[in-house]
């Protein structure tokens, strides 16, 4: 299915290959619309949804989502983008999923991020995600400003906690 005058790229990499980071700074750049995976399936979860729940049982174990769940989630989103421009990161991860998405939309473009085990290795032993935001940082690349916070806790009550989860 062509969207006349539309872009739609992909871009896609082994986790810790920096797919979160530069899309963040492509969409700026070329003022397309993100949509990642790992965010919607975490956005699933968060609200308890009945496929947040399905996919929570395989993310616990370190599986990938089964190719049906997410190929239908994704492509459902993208429906809703059908006069955007956008950058599609984390979909596809399997043949199947770049079939059913081959044949569901148009994708002018794709990036490929190639790098070296040992940096990806490095990378994610820096990698830090604060959990409020989901905001993404590393402490040698682009170390967060704050480490340490204070915040109102759920019972209500203030206490102090490390801002950062390692992941
Ligand atoms: N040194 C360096 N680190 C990067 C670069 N891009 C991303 N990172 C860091 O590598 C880690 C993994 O990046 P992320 O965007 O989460 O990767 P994803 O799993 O492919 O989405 C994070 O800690 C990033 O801050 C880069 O170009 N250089
Ligand atoms: N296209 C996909 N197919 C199957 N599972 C997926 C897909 N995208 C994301 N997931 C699931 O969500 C998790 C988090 O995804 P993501 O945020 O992209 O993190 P990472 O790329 O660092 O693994 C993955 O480990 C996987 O279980």
């Amino acid at each position: 299915m062509a969207a006349r005058g539309l872009f739609r790229a992909v871009i896609m990499g082994p986790p810790g290959s920096g797919k979160g980071t530069i899309s963040e700074r492509i969409v700026k750049m070329f003022a397309l619309q993100h949509l990642s995976s790992g965010d919607l399936l975490r956005h699933n979860i968060h609200g308890k949804t009945e496929i947040g729940l399905v996919a929570k049982s395989y993310i616990d174990q370190g599986q990938l989502v089964p190719d049906d769940v997410i190929t239908k989630l994704i492509l459902k989103e993208l429906n809703t983008m059908r006069s955007n421009n956008w950058l599609l990161d984390g979909f596809p991860r399997t043949v199947p999923q770049a079939i059913a998405l081959d044949e569901a939309h148009q994708i002018n473009s794709v990036i490929d991020l190639n790098v070296p085990f040992q940096t990806i290795k490095d990378r994610l032993t820096a990698r830090w995600i604060h959990p409020g935001s989901g905001r993404v940082y590393n402490t040698e690349f682009n170390p967060p400003k704050v480490s340490v916070m204070t915040c109102a806790g759920r019972g209500g009550g203030v206490f102090k906690f490390y801002d950062l989860i390692l992941t």
